[in-house]
């Protein structure tokens, strides 16, 4: 993978998930009903540090919690992969919650597809949003984010990589170009 450029460092970041956070308050009008839904890995510390923002301007918690989708190789297709729900369990009630779904990259919709099946397994919220830290576009299915931190216009043969403290040790969103694409 080759470097190409930085796109976000530790503070755009931060200031990325206040708006988000503040978005997120207005839509709803408060935080009555929401539940945050990380999708691991990276929506997990995104959710968390969204909650502890709203937090602190609303001198309330809201819960967090995450689901785990994972990629799979397809079983007829050797080089075609799928996200399928590794564990569907969700911990807090979201039977007529509003659940934000939270991760890092909006891409094909694909993940979020699935993570809109392991929400649903779980009971009927009232209403399901997507919160993502990066949207590059590429949509392959009917999917969108309600709140996006920064959109990104990208080729496929690139690769946008999000880093987290609690994950990467470090906060950075950096685009690549994948090996042997130049
Ligand atoms: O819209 P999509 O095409 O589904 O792509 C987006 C997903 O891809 C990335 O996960 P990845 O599979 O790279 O795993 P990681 O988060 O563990 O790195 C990212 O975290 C999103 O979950
Ligand atoms: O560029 C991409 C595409 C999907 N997922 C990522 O994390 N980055």
């Amino acid at each position: 993978m080759e470097f190409k450029a930085s796109l976000m460092d530790e503070k755009a970041i931060e200031r990325a998930l206040i708006r988000i956070s503040h978005e997120i308050v207005e839509k709803n009008k408060g935080v009555k009903d929401l539940v945050l839904v990380g999708i691991k890995r990276r929506g997990v510390p995104l959710a968390q540090r969204i909650m502890e923002n709203i937090e602190k301007f609303e001198g309330e918690a809201i819960p967090v919690t995450s689901v785990d989708i994972t990629l799979y190789r397809d079983d007829l297709q050797e080089d075609y992969e799928v996200p399928q729900i590794k564990d569907s369990r969700i911990d807090v009630p979201i039977r007529n919650k509003k659940v934000i779904l939270v991760d890092d990259v909006l891409y094909t919709g694909r993940t979020v597809r699935a993570a809109l099946d392991a929400v649903t397994a779980n009971g009927r919220p009232q209403s399901i949003q997507l919160a993502v830290l990066i949207d590059r576009g590429h949509r392959e299915l009917p999917i969108r984010a309600d709140y996006v931190g920064k959109n990104v216009p990208t080729s496929r043969e690139e690769l946008i990589k999000v880093q987290l403290m609690e994950v990467d040790g470090r906060n950075a969103v950096d685009i690549y170009l994948r090996e042997g694409e130049r």
